[in-house]
């Protein structure tokens, strides 16, 4: 109503302004998420300008660019794309442009359009949208993921020379709480709330570790770790919650000591990483967080067959990454809350 009166310039009654004001200020929302094959990224519908395309929510990452008319046809067959032209509620930003690189190589760059962006029930009506012109040859083949909607802090976001919020920081202020939740699953649909927390969609209490902000992530102390039924080990190691990241990168200590557990594993430097025999019955492997135990089955932990005996594992050492990744191997076990308030936090509950 309050956008019917404003349409025909005419005043809203007041309790028309006031409805609409409280309204903008309790959004909230949910939305699914479909995994990939192996769980590798799960991806989310989300209208841009009307057009809606499945994106990649990463909470590693602070921008969110699409898949657009602006890139070459060939780079564009198989995928849904954005056409800023056939959007009624684009405006171009001329000025600005983007270029990320993700820490799998891949990367994407283009330039940038502000437009009505809904993700469930949530409307950002002017969100800054990054039309890629140009993008890896790693995203090209994933025909599912038309782009990557980033839930890190705005402080990290690429664009240039006027630096954009992420749909979270633009949404912020409306939602009736601060805050958005991940629900990934194992081989299943899941969810991302915005503005309110499901205590259907986990068991238990949930248990928070402060955030620090400084590098624009989620980033948290881990405070300790167990392999299956094995002691606890405390030692502080600084880690972040990625959702877009699809294995668990761990200090190679504790890589060692989980591994050292399982029969036939090993380093294999022609796969890049550590493999397991496929039929091994993987221990679990326990972060202590919060103070709390957060469990990740030791079935999460055979990640992907690399031959008929050989599988890839989902604990992998974090070298030359200068935190560990708390990714999707690890966040499908959890029911994650990402808590924007004054002081961020990240909680985390049993599924
Ligand atoms: C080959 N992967 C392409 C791709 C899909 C999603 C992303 O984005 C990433 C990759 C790694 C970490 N964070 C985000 O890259």
């Amino acid at each position: 109503m309050s956008k019917t009166y404003a349409k025909y310039a005419v005043e809203a009654p007041t309790d028309v302004k006031v409805a609409a004001a409280n309204a903008a200020a309790s959004q909230q929302g949910e939305v699914s998420n479909t995994p990939e094959a192996h769980d590798q990224s799960y991806l989310c519908p989300v209208t841009v300008g009307g057009q809606t395309l499945n994106l990649d929510f990463d909470t590693g990452s602070a921008d969110l660019w699409v898949y657009s008319t602006l890139m070459p046809t060939s780079e564009q067959r198989g995928h849904s794309v954005y056409n800023p032209d056939s959007s009624s509620s684009s405006n171009a930003q001329s000025d600005n442009s983007w270029t990320i690189q993700y820490s799998d190589g891949s990367g994407a760059s283009g330039t940038v359009y502000a437009d009505k962006v809904v993700v469930g029930s949530v409307t950002a009506t002017s969100q800054a949208v990054e039309a890629a012109t140009s993008v890896s040859s790693a995203f090209i083949k994933e025909t599912h993921n038309d782009g990557l909607l980033g839930l890190a802090f705005s402080s990290i976001n690429t664009v240039q020379p006027t630096q954009q919020t992420t749909f979270f920081d633009t949404v912020k202020s409306t939602l009736a709480k601060p805050l958005f939740t991940a629900h990934l699953k194992k081989g299943a649909p899941g969810s991302y709330d915005f503005g309110y927390i499901d205590t259907s969609k986990y068991t238990g209490s949930i248990t928070y570790a402060h955030v620090d902000t400084s590098n624009g992530l989620w980033e948290f102390t881990a405070s300790g770790y167990a392999v299956g039924s094995g002691s606890t080990v405390a030692t502080p190691y600084d880690s972040i919650a990625d959702t877009g990241t699809s294995l668990l990168y761990l200090p190679t200590e504790i890589v060692a000591a989980y591994y050292g557990e399982v029969n036939g594993a090993m380093y294999d430097s022609s796969q890049g990483g550590y493999t397991v025999p496929c039929d091994s019955n993987l221990p679990d492997f326990v972060a202590i967080i919060g103070g709390s135990r957060h469990t990740v089955p030791g079935s999460y932990i055979n990640y992907a067959p690399i031959s008929e005996t050989s599988c890839f594992g989902g604990i992998q050492a974090n070298d030359g990454i200068g935190h560990s990744v708390f990714g999707d191997v690890f966040l499908k076990s959890q029911f994650v809350v990402f808590d924007g308030s004054n002081s961020p936090r990240v909680g985390f509950a049993k599924q």
